[in-house]
Order: structure tokens, then C-alpha cells, then sequence
């Protein structure tokens, strides 16, 4: 069994492709743990499909299913890429829907599913809109610095959603999130960040493209094209293995 190791902007996954649909959420815990696996912030289970070029299985560390993640899509795009799995341009199948994306050298564009407001709240001292961009996020707009662990899981377990500290500062916009399904802050997050750009959009602190910057340092572009969102930065393949003699069912 082969499996590759990327990191999009300091989100790390473990991608491998099958034709097996079956559950994974063993293989995703074993594979992810940082102590005794490989260690990535999620799994992607790339599976043929007959109408686009791939449908994919994403896992967080944890073991739960998630519908959608923006690193995640890119880093999921350049695999199928250099696999020869897809063409430079391709679609394919997430559970919240059909993701365009384009491989141009380490760089992806990825077009995401359309966005829902889910609302405006005033809670645990904070106020925040949450946004849906594939998957749930809470955004609070205040200085990256006030970033709170504690307070970010009170509030993923209440809402059930990803936490994010957006700031804009000189036209730039700064995000810190803590990821559901990794239960602690991430190097990045591409839902997140999209997120965070449609509320910093909604208090006309940013126009219709903007840098980002997560937690890792890296630069990201979020734009807003005829009410889609695009998503673009670099990818990195970290290293391909052989888990020698080993089948996926070895590892559940
Ligand atoms: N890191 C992802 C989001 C992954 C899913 C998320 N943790 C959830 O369970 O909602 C991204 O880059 O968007």
C-alpha cells in the first residue's frame, strides 16, 4: 500500500487512492496519530467515479467524517494530478458537492461549493456569525492575538462547528482556527479562511480578493467571483511511502 504525505499551507493530510468504498474512520485514526502513525490533520480516499474525475473520502484525525475541506481540495487535486488521475483541470465528488479545481506547478485553485450564512450570535462574551463554506464555522472578528483555546472548544461543542479569530490589517487578512475533528488549533484552514473573508466582506473591511495568512505563515488568496468563492496557494508533497506488506486492514 502506497500513501503520500502533503501539507496545504501547514494542513496536513494522508491521501491514497482505492477503488474500495468502505468506512474508514479506523484507518484515518491510526494513519493520522502523530505519535505512532504517519501524523496529518486528516485522511483523503481517493475513489473512482463515473461522472467526475474522482469522488473522495475525508477523514479527520479524530475518526469523524467531514463533508468538505478547502486545504484539503487542493492538496487532494495535486495528488490526483501527478498521479495521473485527473487532468490539470478537474471536478470532483465531496460530500458537500462538486469541487472545481486547477494544478498549475505546486500551486491548486479550488472553486468551492456555494456558502450559507447560518447566523449572527452573541455568546460566552463574544459576537460571531457563522458561515457555511462546506463545513460549519464560527467567526470572530477581533485581534489574531485574543485566539482561546478554551473558550474555542466551549464553543465547537456547543455550535458544532470549526472556531475562527479573523483580523484584517492592512488590507490583509489574518486568520487562527480551531479545527473540529483535530479538537485543537491547526496550521490552517481553507474552509475557515473562506469564512472568515465572507465576514470580513460583510463589515466592508476587504473587497472582492484579499491575501490571507493562517496560523503557518503562508499566503493564500480567497476571492469572490459571481458569488462563488475561490481559494487559491501552494501545496507541498512531503513524501510518499510503502507501508511494506501492509493492507489497509492491517491498520484497523
Ligand atoms: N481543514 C479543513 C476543514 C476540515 C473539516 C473540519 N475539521 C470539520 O470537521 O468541519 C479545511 O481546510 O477546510
Amino acid at each position: 500500500m502506497v500513501v503520500s504525505k502533503y501539507s496545504a499551507s501547514g494542513n496536513d493530510f494522508v491521501i491514497f487512492h482505492t477503488f474500495r468504498k468502505i468506512d474508514r474512520s479506523g484507518v484515518a485514526k491510526v494513519l493520522c496519530n502523530r505519535f505512532s502513525g504517519i501524523g496529518a490533520d486528516g485522511l483523503i480516499v481517493l475513489l473512482p467515479h463515473e461522472k467526475y474525475d474522482f469522488e473522495w473520502q475525508f477523514y479527520n484525525a479524530d475518526g469523524s467524517e467531514a463533508s468538505m475541506c478547502g486545504n484539503g481540495s487542493r492538496a487532494a487535486a495535486h495528488y490526483a494530478f501527478v498521479n495521473n488521475l485527473a487532468d490539470k483541470k478537474m471536478k470532483f465528488l465531496t460530500g458537500a458537492g462538486v469541487i472545481e479545481a486547477e494544478v498549475e506547478d505546486n500551486t491548486v485553485e479550488s472553486q468551492l461549493t456555494p456558502y450559507k450564512f447560518l447566523g449572527k450570535y452573541e455568546d460566552f462574551g463574544k459576537k460571531f456569525k457563522i458561515y457555511d463554506t462546506g463545513v460549519p464555522h464560527i467567526v470572530i472578528l477581533e485581534n489574531i492575538n485574543n485566539f482561546d483555546k478554551n473558550l474555542a472548544r466551549n464553543l465547537r461543542e456547543k455550535y458544532n462547528a470549526n472556531v475562527n479569530w479573523a483580523e484584517v490589517r492592512d488590507n490583509k487578512l489574518y486568520v487562527r482556527t480551531y479545527e473540529r475533528g483535530v479538537e485543537d488549533e491547526t496550521l490552517a484552514c481553507g474552509t475557515g479562511m473562506c469564512a472568515s473573508f465572507l465576514v470580513a466582506k460583510d463589515n466592508n473591511l476587504i473587497g472582492e480578493s484579499v491575501k490571507v495568512y493562517p496560523k503557518s505563515g503562508e499566503e493564500l488568496t480567497v476571492s469572490l467571483k459571481n458569488g462563488t468563492l475561490y481559494f487559491k496557494g501552494k501545496v507541498k508533497h512531503c513524501f510518499s511511502a510503502v507501508m511494506d506488506g501492509k493492507n489497509e486492514r492491517d491498520f484497523v
